[in-house]
């Protein structure tokens, strides 16, 4: 079954010790069949590290974890077929034509097709899918970075994945091939009905492609939902602003929408000018990193995100 009750990723109660050093202090998330999750977090939160042993590359130190219906640690050569790979950093083919490759690392997947899902993707239909047609000839050693990248995705779902891992894949792609890429992570998830999990610093990236985002902060998850949940979690940062009776007025205010219909209904054809300007993703992750941080070094004097209207 390439799933347990529709869920890709199960992850319950996760702890990774490197020596004497915890990294994650037991993480808990679950991930539906077709869903976008965008794991965020600062440098070294542990977000590669959750990946690797999802991946089944890393033992984890304690926890339950189960992709694709399988225990990671006990994956066996199928299991790792119906995923998908894109690591951070280069795998080096110099020699290898673009084509050659791609035929080359498709065939490992011909035997672990099914009748549902034909493996492996025809490399023409994927070379044009990841913008590398007028490259399919050349010897990888001569790609520019960004080439480079599309074949690592290209590499990544040759073997039409049921789950995909992208691990900062759009790094040093211009923004054409960034946009082209985003179109085809909704493709793979929308044809395929693949699971993608990506993990990236872009959070316009992420509220673009994710429908959901998980923030790893201090070895904890410190966030967990739809980006526009998250970005209503941080409570007065919503900037709304009118012109009444002359003068400018500004208020920081939670719901944005709420305090506009009480404006209109009690100033009414008076106001002029409103302007509102969301909280961001952006503000909140900001927000949320910082709370876990200062709670981590300080766990009595961390208050609450304050709630509310103010000015
Ligand atoms: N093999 C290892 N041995 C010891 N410590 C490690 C090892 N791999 C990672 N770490 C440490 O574990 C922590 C988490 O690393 P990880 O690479 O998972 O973070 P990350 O969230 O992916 O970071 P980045 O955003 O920089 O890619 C870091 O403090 C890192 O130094």
């Amino acid at each position: 079954m390439p799933d347990s009750g529709g869920l890709s990723i199960e992850v319950d109660g996760l702890r990774l010790r490197y020596g004497t050093t915890e990294v994650l202090h037991g993480v808990s998330f679950q991930v539906r069949r077709g869903e976008v999750l965008a794991l965020l977090g600062p440098n070294g939160a542990g977000k590669t590290s959750t990946i690797e042993i999802l991946e089944g590359f890393r033992m984890r130190s304690a926890g339950r974890v189960d992709v694709l219906g399988v225990d990671p640690a006990l994956g066996t050569e199928h299991w790792r077929a119906r995923m998908g790979i894109v690591l951070q950093s280069w795998r080096d083919h110099p020699k290898w034509r673009v084509r050659e490759l791609l035929a080359f690392q498709g065939s490992l997947y011909a035997p672990y097709s099914t009748p549902v899902i034909r493996r492996p993707w025809d490399v023409d239909d994927l070379l044009a899918a990841v913008g590398l047609a007028e490259q399919a000839d050349r010897p990888i050693k001569v790609l520019s970075g960004g080439q480079r990248r599309r074949l690592d995705v290209a590499i990544g779902l040759v073997g039409r994945p049921e789950l995909v891992f992208l691990d900062e894949p759009t790094t040093g792609l211009d923004p054409k091939a960034r946009r082209d890429f985003h179109a085809l992570v909704r493709r793979i998830r929308d044809e395929f009905e693949a699971t993608v999990l990506i993990t990236t610093h872009d959070l316009d990236e992420a509220e673009k492609l994710a429908d959901r985002i998980i923030i790893l902060a201090e070895g904890g998850i410190v966030a967990d939902g739809t980006p526009s949940q998250l970005t209503r979690q941080i409570a007065g940062h919503d900037e709304v602003s009118w012109v009444h009776g002359g003068a400018r007025q500004v208020r920081h205010v939670a719901d944005s929408t709420a305090f506009a219909r009480g404006l209109f209904a009690r100033d009414g054809n008076s106001i002029r000018e409103l302007e509102i300007r969301r909280a961001t993703l952006e503000d909140a992750y900001l927000a949320l990193v910082r709370n876990a941080e200062q709670a981590a070094a300080h766990p009595a004097e961390v208050a609450p995100e304050p709630d509310g209207a103010s000015r």
